[in-house]
This record gives C-alpha cells, structure tokens and sequence, in this order.
C-alpha cells in the first residue's frame, strides 16, 4: 500500500521531473511496431509543477501557463481519465500544470506530467492502486511513463517499462533545447534508423555507448547537430531520447553555470542536478510495492 501523501503545509505543487537518456540502444523493432530499446534513465530535479484540487464530482479539469496542447490531448487528462476507469471513482479533479519542460524534447515532459498524475490522484483520490497497477496505466500513456511512476533512475528494456535500477554519482547537468520540436513517432518509423544494437553484455561503463538515434536526427535537424558542435567546445554532449534536447554534464554547478551563461541568445537553456530518485518520491512520502 502507498503511503499517504504527507505534502509539507507550504508544498501546494507537485514536480514532474525532466529525464535524460545517458544512453539510448535500439536492439529491434517489435511485431507491434514498437522498439525494443536498453537505454539509461536519470531524472533531474527541474521539470514540469502541477497543483490538484479534488472536487466532488467526475469532471477533470486543465488549466496551464501554455496552451499548445488541446486539453483533450494532454497526457494530463488523460492519465486522470484512466485512473477514474480503473478504479470507478467517483471523483473529479481541477488541475493547474505550469509547464517549464520543452515539449518534443526528449526530455519526458508529457510522461512526466502523467506519472505525476497518477501518483498524486491516486493518494488524493484514495484509490490507492500499487506502483505495478499504476505502471499497467501508465504504459497505455506512453513508454516513458512507467519509469517516473516507479521513480528509480534505471536502465530500462523492452519498450521502456523493464526497469533495473541503478545508482550512479550525482552531477550537474546542462540541458539545451535547439528550439525545434521532434516527434518521436517520427524518428522511430525512419527506414535509415539503425535497429540493430545487441544487448549490453557487460557493464555499460566499460562500452561504447550511444544515441542511436543522434545520427538521423543530426541528419534532418541541423539545429540539433549545430547545439552539439557548440556543446562539446565545453565538455563531452549527447541527445537525449529522440530529440532534440542535447545536454552536457558537470561536476560542479558553478561549471554548469558558466556554459550555461555562454549560451547563443537563440536557444534556450537549464541547468539541474541529477538525481537517482525521482524528486517527486522525495516530495511524496510513498512505499513502493
Ligand atoms: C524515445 C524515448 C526514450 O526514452 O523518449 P523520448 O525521446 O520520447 O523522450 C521513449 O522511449 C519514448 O517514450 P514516449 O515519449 O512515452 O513515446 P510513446 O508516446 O510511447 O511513443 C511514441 C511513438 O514512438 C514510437 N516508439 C516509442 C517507444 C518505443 N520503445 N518504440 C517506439 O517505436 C512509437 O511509434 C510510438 O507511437
Ligand atoms: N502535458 C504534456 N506535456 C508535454 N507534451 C505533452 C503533454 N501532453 C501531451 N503531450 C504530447 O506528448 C508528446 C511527447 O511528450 P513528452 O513525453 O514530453 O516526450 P518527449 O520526451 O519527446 O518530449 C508531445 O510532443 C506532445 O504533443
């Protein structure tokens, strides 16, 4: 059972932290059209903030600080509407979402937001579903969802819902977004997408790991293979997921910090620390299953 919800008296928001892939393998593409990917998830403490307010009867509503996304399509209705179906409750819910992450960045943000959803309605609605119940939900939302919902940095396997975690040293990161949006679906049914990289045999420090979708998407958004190049005059960068957020890491923020102050005015820029459980964990009291 999931602890209660112990949000401190001054906490009336709830994060939906950002993700980076380290790493991103495509080993195969699925009879279902799906990929089966080993990829490397850290969350960061910068993301996405909701705010719920539970009323008495089954209406879910959206309001935002950016009206990109029809209410209807956003992952955050969504995930209430599921959570209501499953488990027949009868309440509703008015929702605030600022939205800080870029989307179609890589970065998570809609399966974030979604996770967050699910984890803080299902203490506030008392329905009290387990982590493995939510994930179920979470899965028909999008691949990345079950990873913030279980909220342990982990590398992953089958779509994304195999979950190992795994502990590494926290950093600082620096996340570029090249201001071009780039749908996922799209890289993914690319016939030059390489979908072929074995399963890691040994430990992925000790291998030459990669983006294997950074070469196609540098190929049809030179933005992204220009924020790279400027990137590496710093430090070592990667892409993360499919795009087109790039980032860089630190070991100091003062480091982060002074990259990020050298950035072109033509893109946007954050810099976070990682972290190896997901800061919404830590701002929820929950026991995992
Ligand atoms: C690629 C990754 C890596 O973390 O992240 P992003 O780049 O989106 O952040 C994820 O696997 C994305 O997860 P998510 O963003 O939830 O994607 P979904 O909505 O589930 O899928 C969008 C589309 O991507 C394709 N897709 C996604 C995941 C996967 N393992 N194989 C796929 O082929 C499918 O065509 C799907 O229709
Ligand atoms: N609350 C939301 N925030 C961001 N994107 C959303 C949201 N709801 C639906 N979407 C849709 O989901 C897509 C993927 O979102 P996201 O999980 O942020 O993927 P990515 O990691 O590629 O940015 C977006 O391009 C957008 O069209």
């Amino acid at each position: 059972m999931i602890n209660e919800i112990k949000p401190s008296k001054h906490i009336t928001s709830f994060i939906a932290p950002a993700k980076l892939n380290l790493f991103l393998h495509i080993n195969a593409r699925r009879s279902d059209g799906y990929h089966e990917l080993e990829t490397l998830f850290i969350f960061l403490n910068y993301g996405d903030k909701l705010t719920f307010n539970v009323t008495k009867n089954t209406q879910v509503t959206l309001l935002s600080n950016t009206n990109e996304i029809p209410n209807d399509d956003n992952l955050v209705i969504k995930a209430a509407k599921a959570l209501q179906k499953a488990t027949k409750c009868q309440l509703g819910a008015d929702i605030y979402l600022e939205k800080n992450l870029p989307m179609g960045g890589g970065v998570g943000g809609g399966s974030s937001d979604a996770a967050t959803t699910l984890l803080v309605l299902n203490q506030l609605w008392q329905t009290n579903l387990s982590i493995t119940q939510l994930c179920n939900i979470g899965i028909k939302l999008g691949a990345d969802v079950p990873v913030f919902i279980k909220g342990e940095a982990s590398i992953a396997q089958g779509v994304g819902e195999e979950l190992k975690p795994i502990n590494l040293k926290e950093k600082w990161y620096l996340v570029l977004h090249p201001n071009v949006h780039i749908s996922t679906a799209k890289i993914f049914s690319h016939p030059d997408l390489p979908r072929n990289t074995p399963k890691l045999k040994t430990d992925w420090q000790s291998f030459p790991v990669r983006n294997d979708c950074e070469d196609l998407v540098k190929k049809y958004y030179p933005e992204v293979d220009k924020t790279l190049q400027w990137l590496l005059k710093y430090a070592p960068s990667k892409m993360t997921g499919t795009g087109a957020c790039c980032f860089s890491s630190f070991e100091t923020k003062a480091q982060a910090q002074h990259v990020l102050n050298a950035l072109p005015d033509c893109w946007q820029g954050f810099i976070a620390k990682s972290a190896m459980v997901s800061p919404l964990h830590k701002q929820i009291s929950t026991k995992k299953m």
